[in-house]
């Protein structure tokens, strides 16, 4: 599996070769960055082949049942694939820097750690023991809801989900969308353009906005809008673990 699924050192290097100044311009500036070709198509297909292997998730979720929408997810298990716990703990320290930065200009008292086994020690600490890392699935006529993935009183602000399926090839319509609701004024909306293999790093719930009288909590909120045909595939990397 190490083969197909690509080496550390390879995933290392991609993240290295990312253009994390504009990555973090965009964040503070629209609330999600594009990280582009972070997997290969190889990649996003041997990601895709493990949906099938119940063996290594721990739950599976029918979108309906909840009123999330339509479609699946399964989250996976510890121990993660080594491809998924490599984009983890490679992603986290990038991020942990902004998110010390978001939460100093939103005056939340909570800092992160360099590194990410630190920050599931601290979740796993408080009793968050559960993994977040997640596959999506969706078919034609199914969508995602706008929602945030909160499990606990232990949050990391920032997320990545990659998509896994090629767009006008193995599906057509299900964007990936977001919203911003600002205090007292209309929801803003983002369509984020992702090919197979890119990721969108996003805010999980709140980030700041500059205002003229210093910064101000946004609300932000994503989902997928409808499959209009095909077969969609989504890989979820969410940094906290859940009660
Ligand atoms: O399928 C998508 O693009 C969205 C997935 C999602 O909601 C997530 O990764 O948290
Ligand atoms: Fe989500």
């Amino acid at each position: 599996m190490r083969a197909t699924l690509g080496s550390q050192e390879a995933i290392a290097e991609r993240i290295s070769g990312a253009d994390w100044h504009g990555i973090a311009h965009d964040l503070d500036s629209y609330g999600n960055a594009l990280l582009t070709q972070l997997l290969t198509p190889a990649e996003c297909q041997a990601l895709i082949a493990l949906y099938a292997c119940k063996d290594l998730f721990r739950s599976r979720v029918v979108m309906e049942r909840h009123g999330f929408g339509r479609g699946e997810y399964q989250y996976f298990s510890y121990p993660l694939p080594d491809l998924i716990g490599d984009l983890r703990q490679l992603l986290y320290p990038r991020l942990a820097p902004l998110a010390n930065r978001w939460h100093a200009s939103m005056h939340i008292d909570t800092r992160f750690p360099q590194q990410h086994a630190d920050f599931i020690a601290r979740c796993h600490g408080a009793g968050q023991l559960r993994p977040t890392p997640l596959m999506l699935q969706y078919g034609a006529g199914d969508y995602n809801c706008l929602h945030q993935d909160l499990y606990g009183e232990h949050v990391f602000p920032l997320q990545v989900a990659i998509l896994l399926s090629q767009p006008g090839q193995d599906f057509s319509g299900g964007e990936f969308v977001m919203t911003e609701q600002r205090p007292r004024m209309q929801s803003r909306a983002e369509v984020v353009p992702l090919t197979r293999g890119d990721a969108v790093i996003f805010a999980v719930h709140n980030r700041p906005l500059q205002g003229q009288r210093g910064a101000y909590r946004v609300n932000l909120r994503h989902g997928v809008s409808r499959i209009r045909s095909g077969t969609r595939h989504t890989l979820g990397v969410i940094f906290h673990d859940a009660q």
